[in-house]
């Protein structure tokens, strides 16, 4: 059996001076791919974010056994960078060779934009920037919150068709959406009532 790469031990999370949940234990395997869902407030990006780090528990224990890759609402590209020269930024801080670039910017057909300023590129473009800063880093854990937000059909594809590929490489995905977008063989956390 292979260990978790990533353990929640009956966390609780307070935001503000709202207790937002309690108890909440979760696991998560090599190629498992666990499915945060709940209306809005339920909590889904603060466990996101709680996973990540950048939250502390109120209680309870984080583990994270490999690297982790965020997509969230904060912008990770440097606005003023060409696309490819902000994604090899990253690549150096993950140690990653232009190789591993070069895959993610084909496998979010994003070649075309290259030399486009950051900050010029779409709400949709930005967030399949995003997805292909993910990818290059080549990090087990993946942590998206919302990712397909403003993507179309094609780039929502090419999303599924990512995640499909790291599970199968034994990466480990937990996502926070409203939508199940498609891809198979998730489990579901239900995050229950809103705050
Ligand atoms: N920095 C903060 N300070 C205080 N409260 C916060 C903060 N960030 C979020 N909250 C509150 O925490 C609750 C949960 O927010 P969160 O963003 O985790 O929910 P969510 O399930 O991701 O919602 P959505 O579906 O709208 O994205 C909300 O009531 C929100 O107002």
């Amino acid at each position: 059996m292979s260990a978790a790469l990533l353990r929640l031990e009956r966390v609780a999370c307070i935001r503000g001076d709202r207790l937002l949940f309690e108890g909440l234990s979760l696991t998560l395997a090599r190629g498992e791919a666990l499915w945060l869902r709940g209306p809005n407030g339920a909590g889904k990006s603060s466990l996101i974010r709680l996973a990540a780090g950048l939250l502390h528990p109120a209680a309870g224990t984080v583990e994270r056994r490999e690297r982790c890759a965020l997509i969230d609402e904060a912008a990770a590209l440097d606005g003023e960078l060409a696309l490819r020269r902000a994604l090899d930024f990253w690549a150096r801080i993950d140690t990653v060779d232009g190789d591993a670039v070069d895959r993610a910017v084909a496998a979010m057909a994003l070649a075309p934009l290259a030399e486009v300023p950051v900050a010029m590129l779409s709400t949709g473009q930005r967030k399949r920037a995003a997805m292909a800063r993910v990818i290059a880093s080549g990090a087990p854990i993946w942590l998206l919150d919302e990712p397909a937000n403003g993507m179309d059909a094609a780039a929502a594809a090419r999303l599924v068709a990512a995640i499909a590929q790291h599970r199968a490489r034994g990466g480990a995905l937990l996502l926070a959406s409203h939508f199940a977008l498609g891809i198979p063989d998730l489990t579901e956390l239900d995050m229950g009532a809103s705050a």
